[in-house]
């Protein structure tokens, strides 16, 4: 953990003001694994908390003017159990900064550290989650530590949601052309955007729309040609630059066109939207956390009744039997089965290895014909939904069995809708339909069920949103029991699979693939850790398999 904390995005006066404090590091006064507080002066003056990631990156200061701390103490402990309904656990710390003195000097104030103890993941995101919830969005705090100055202007939505690391890495892909070049080159995806537009005219003949990431500038540039009044093409990264070339390219639209470089949740207009275009799609849909942005896009700048291209997304989810697959991803722990691996016995890492590459997400091109039932939807209004309805997505799936088969997992792929006026299409990443950057995604699960045709099978979809702008899945999955003694399980099979880290089944090109970028991360450093190493120490050592 890093410690002293960086304040993360803060301005320089913040930065200064925070390290003036001083901060206690009181690692031996955890909360207990059931998030009991041990202790808690409440006679002292609380001037405010601090809360940090679990890298000791500052993500939010609560001051004594806020309602959490307008009780002092009280109030503070009230909220940290509170937090324990969220399954309080080890990535964040709480610092509370309490006022020693009378006089209430900054100098003088001092503080405690707590550190939160999570039992897993996903339930810090769900109390960090709980936090923003808890402060309203859109933070611009400007508070006071008594007579200093306290400032974490600039902070928005996105940066205390999303690890910096994460941000920086997904927005340097995205400022490469190359990976535009991936996008543009899908003629299903730009295909379907351009006749999208072309088609329903009307309804940017004369308006005003807002490109919501606007990469290459492509989407500012069809709505352009099909008539809008003005276009503000918002892309957080530095293909931003390249943006305003490629328009500054084509002038007879570029005088309608604005690129303003900044994320949608900090960037002013300087006017309302009548409608929004943006391709946040990611693996699954969701992956990359990208229709948050949307949404929030929507809230920021959207005109009451104006629309969006695309208006809403579906999840589409079947059992799928691939007995290939399976055995393939079950065979790569074999390595793990060695027992004299250079004299070394490995096989006590065979059940982990085995757990890790079932926790990949499978990314490829599949027939439809594996599938065991048809499909059941899970569909996401962007109209009408709140950002925080993406933080957690649970979906209660029931299928009927239409052949016998081993069922090695669930099969995923989405649509959306491009509802325009005068034509509605929909942009479609089904197995079957052309195929497209994203191709579909499957849960392999390392438990099979057998079913028979016409067996009801029950499962959970269950997405939890994570700091890596990506999501943890949780798949369960139940062959029932049906006619006489109908609803029984005989048989449940679990898996918990990170959609940040899918396994690309397929050759280039693919949605954002954040493997690959890590993998180019991860070699980089190899090589340099191997110039550093002495000749013998390099002989003997493996071939790291980034797959
Ligand atoms: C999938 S690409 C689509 C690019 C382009 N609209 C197209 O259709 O070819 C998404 C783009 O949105 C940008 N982006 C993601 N989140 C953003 C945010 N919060 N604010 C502004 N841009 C964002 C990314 O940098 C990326 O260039």
């Amino acid at each position: 953990m890093a410690f002293p904390p960086q304040v993360a995005g803060a301005s320089s006066t913040g930065l200064r003001a925070f390290r003036d404090i001083s901060l206690h590091w009181l690692s031996g006064n955890l909360l207990s694994p059931d998030g009991i507080l041990p202790s808690w002066n409440a006679s002292s003056s609380v001037v405010g908390i601090l809360t940090s990631d679990h890298r000791g990156q500052v993500v939010d200061f609560f001051d004594s003017s806020t309602e959490l701390v307008t009780d002092k103490a009280l109030k503070c402990r009230c909220y940290l159990q509170q937090c324990q309904f969220f399954k309080v656990g080890p990535a964040l710390q709480i610092w509370v900064i309490e006022d020693a003195s009378t006089s209430g000097q900054l100098q003088e104030a001092y503080s405690r550290t707590f550190a939160l103890r999570f039992r897993t993941d996903e339930a810090s995101i769900v109390f960090y989650n709980a936090v923003l919830d808890w402060k309203n969005v859109s933070m611009s705090v400007g508070s006071k530590i008594g007579n200093g100055a306290l400032e974490l202007k600039g902070i928005n939505k996105f940066e205390r949601k999303i690890e910096a690391s994460s941000a920086k890495m997904y927005f340097h892909y995205y400022g490469q052309l190359l990976h535009q070049q991936n996008m543009l080159q899908d003629y299903v995806r730009t295909g379907s955007y351009y006749a999208a537009v072309m088609e329903n005219y009307v309804d940017f003949q004369g308006r005003v729309v807002v490109d919501v990431g606007a990469g290459s500038g492509i989407l500012s540039l069809f709505a352009a040609q099909a008539g809008a009044k003005h276009v503000y093409a918002v892309e957080a990264s530095s293909m931003a630059d390249y943006a305003q070339k490629l328009i500054s390219g084509n002038p007879v639209l570029a005088q309608r066109i604005t690129v303003i470089h900044g994320k949608v949740e900090e960037v002013e207009l300087p006017e309302k939207a009548d409608v929004l275009i943006s391709e946040p799609m990611g693996t699954l849909l969701v992956n990359e956390r990208m229709l948050e942005s949307y949404i929030i896009a929507r809230d920021r700048f959207l005109s009451p009744n104006g629309k969006m291209f695309p208006a809403l997304g579906r999840i589409h989810m079947a059992p799928f039997t691939d007995e290939y697959l399976f055995v393939e991803i079950a065979n790569k722990a074999l390595f793990w089965q060695q027992q004299s691996y250079y004299g070394v016995d490995l096989t006590s890492l065979h059940g982990s290895a085995f757990q890790g590459y079932f926790s990949q997400p499978v990314v490829d091109a599949f027939d439809p014909r594996v599938l065991v039932a048809p499909p059941a939807i899970h569909t996401i209004d962007f109209l009408t939904a709140k950002e925080e309805d993406l933080y957690e997505i649970d979906i209660p799936l029931h299928f009927t069995a239409t052949m016998a088969a081993r069922v090695h997992g669930l099969a995923c792929w989405f649509d959306v809708l491009f509802n325009g006026s005068a034509v509605q299409r929909w942009l479609t990443t089904a197995p079957g339909a052309p195929t497209t950057h994203w191709y579909q995604l499957r849960c392999v699960l390392s438990q099979p069920l057998y079913v028979m045709a016409g067996q009801p099978i029950v499962a959970r979809l269950h997405l939890v949103a994570h700091s890596a702008q990506s999501y943890t899945i949780h798949l369960t999955m139940s062959a029932m029991s049906w006619g006489a003694g109908a609803g029984q399980v005989l048989q449940t099979a679990s898996g918990k699979l990170d959609l940040k880290e899918p396994y690309y089944r397929m050759a280039q090109p693919q949605a954002y693939a954040w493997s690959q970028e890590q993998q180019q991360q991860q070699q980089q450093q190899q090589q340099q850790q191997q110039q550093t190493l002495q000749p013998q120490q390099v002989v003997g050592m493996t071939t790291t398999n980034w797959e």
